[in-house]
């Protein structure tokens, strides 16, 4: 499990959003079961705490695409909750664009957006157009630069023929294409997107994936992305920020994720008649270790150290009848999968009080 953190590839930008100490501590009550347990409720309900982010510190400078990574419930949520103002951190100190996000001033909120993937943002009654000249109101926007904010995103996203329907008789994917139009309708410089692809077909997901990338690069939106898709990270993300029980555990570019946590080499070679099944051991170089053979498809799949990658190669092309070789690093994917059931499953609940 990588635990080291990396410097950003983008220091030399102003930081945007800064978070030294962060935590965020929820207090909840929790419901005896049965009839007897919801009358001694009526008395004293019991009190637990949740600490679901701990101690974070981060800096995210302009123009990056930065990934919040996790398993389910590591804080991911909460803290882009806390990013946009929508909670107050316990403790800690939080600043995004000089502002502390949690006072939600009008200035703060006119400067970023949020889009969460499993919550509408549009009102479902009228159309995108309607919502969209809503947020013009209330943003005062210049009615000149609405209009072609409109219009780029519309042609950009692929939606101009959508604006118009109300929202509820939208797909899924249609609707997500809108919701985006809606946040960044105001040109916002700092975007947090939870889970935008969720759901979306493959060529859906494609779309929104270029869009933001094209925002990113072009507008210089800053963006942090929530996602348990692989394919959105390794896509968009130029760096990985690895939360688990709240804390962080990685901060690093995708690529140096993956290295540290898998640093063999996955070497795939195809071979018109393939020579071996099970080569024996000599026949390999040293930390060569042969992990599929396929003799119907004529594939041998190797692991290797990168210094052992070319050693392999001049073997493998002695053995006569390669066809094709396929060299890479092992998937974000399996890399995500690896790291999280590495770590432990603790609640990080305690019980705050108990007044019975
Ligand atoms: N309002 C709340 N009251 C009490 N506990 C909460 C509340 N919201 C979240 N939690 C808890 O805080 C922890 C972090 O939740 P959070 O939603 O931030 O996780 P996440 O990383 O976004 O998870 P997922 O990937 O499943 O969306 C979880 O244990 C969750 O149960």
């Amino acid at each position: 499990m990588p635990t080291a953190t990396s410097p950003s590839p983008n220091s030399a930008r102003a930081p945007v959003i800064q978070l030294s100490g962060i935590g965020k501590t929820y207090r909840f009550h929790r419901t005896r079961p049965g009839l007897r347990g919801s009358i001694r409720d009526l008395f004293g309900r019991q009190q637990s705490e949740r600490a679901a982010v701990a101690d974070l510190d981060l800096t995210i400078r302009s123009g990056e695409f930065v990934g919040l990574l996790g398993r389910n419930g590591a804080g991911k949520t909460t803290t882009l909750k806390m990013l946009s103002g929508l909670l107050r951190p316990s403790t800690g100190e939080l600043r995004v664009l000089g502002h502390e996000p949690y006072r939600r001033g009008f200035d703060y909120l006119r400067q970023i957006a949020i889009v969460l993937g499993n919550k509408s943002m549009l009102w479902w009654d009228v159309s995108t157009r309607s919502n969209l000249e809503l947020y013009e109101a209330l943003y005062d926007l210049d009615h000149r630069d609405f209009e072609r904010s409109v219009a780029e995103l519309a042609e950009m996203l692929g939606v101009a023929d959508h604006l118009d329907i109300p929202v509820r008789k939208l797909s899924l994917g249609e609707r997500m294409k809108c919701e985006l139009m809606l946040a960044l309708v105001h040109r916002p410089q700092v975007l947090f997107l939870d889970e935008p692809t969720i759901g979306l077909d493959v060529v859906s997901k494609a779309a929104i994936r270029q869009f933001l990338a094209a925002t990113c690069a072009e507008q210089g939106t800053t963006i942090i992305l929530t996602s348990h898709d692989m394919d959105d990270v390794e896509q968009l993300c130029q760096r990985v920020v690895l939360i688990d029980h709240g804390r962080l555990r990685f901060d690093g570019t995708p690529e140096d994720l993956v290295r540290s946590t898998r640093p063999r080499k996955t070497v795939r070679c195809t071979f018109a008649d393939p020579p071996i099944e099970s080569p024996a051991p000599d026949l390999l170089p040293t930390g060569v270790s042969l992990i599929d053979a396929d003799p119907t498809s004529g594939q041998l799949i190797f692991e290797t150290e990168r210094d052992t990658v070319a050693e392999l190669l001049a073997r493998a092309t002695q053995w006569g009848g390669l066809v094709d070789l396929e060299v890479r690093d092992a998937e974000l994917d399996d890399v995500m999968q690896a790291v999280l059931s590495d770590m432990p499953t603790v609640a990080g609940e305690s019980a705050a009080g108990d007044r019975r």
